[in-house]
């Protein structure tokens, strides 16, 4: 299916749901989050997931999300997990991937208490920097463009230049 989807994808914290929200807004079209789809579909939270499920049971609710979404969704700006592209690697048949990239020092200054909280693999940050050194090759390559968000307006308009160019 020619989808037309923009997917968002970067390490947590790097902006996918906050961008992913602001770029729906100016092209005028959806925005879903699947962490909040999880959320939804299984009514407890992802920490709740984690704590009482584990990991594995998230990876694969997020394989049905995405199942569902490459079924089902067009004209839609996505953002993913962050781990989501590791886990479903054929993350390019739904959309667009575009990768949000900031330094893991950058992340780490703009995550306050209550961000870090509702990120189960963010508790330990020796652990989240090598997860982030490991990932940052795997979102580069899965990406069809790579983005360095450090300035949200100049990464919504350089999206927005992208797609201008597009047309
Ligand atoms: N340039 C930026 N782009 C997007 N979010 C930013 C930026 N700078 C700071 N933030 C903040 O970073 C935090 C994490 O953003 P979020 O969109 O939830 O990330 P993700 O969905 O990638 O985990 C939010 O509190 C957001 O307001
Ligand atoms: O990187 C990961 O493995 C995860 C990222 C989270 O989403 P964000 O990237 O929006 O924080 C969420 O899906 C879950 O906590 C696991
Ligand atoms: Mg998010």
């Amino acid at each position: 299916m020619k989808s037309n989807n923009i997917i968002l994808t970067g390490f947590m914290g790097s902006g996918k749901s906050t961008i992913g929200r602001i770029l729906a807004k100016e092209f005028n079209t959806y925005f879903l989050d699947t962490d909040v789809l999880i959320e939804s579909f299984e009514n407890k939270t992802i920490s709740d997931i984690f704590k009482n499920e584990g990991e594995e049971a998230f990876r694969k609710m997020e394989k049905k999300c995405f199942e569902w979404i490459k079924n089902s969704v067009t004209n839609t700006i996505i953002s993913v997990g962050g781990g989501l592209p590791v886990y479903v690697p054929e993350i390019k048949e739904a959309g667009r991937v575009i990768y949000l990239r900031v330094e893991f020092e950058d992340i780490l200054k703009r995550m306050n208490d209550e961000e870090i909280k509702k990120r189960p693999l963010f508790q330990d940050v020796k652990k989240a920097k090598e997860l982030f050194k490991k990932r940052d090759k795997i979102y580069a390559e899965l990406a069809d463009i790579i983005i360095e968000n450090n300035d949200l307006n100049k990464t919504v308009r350089l999206i927005k230049d992208y797609y201008a160019g597009d047309k």
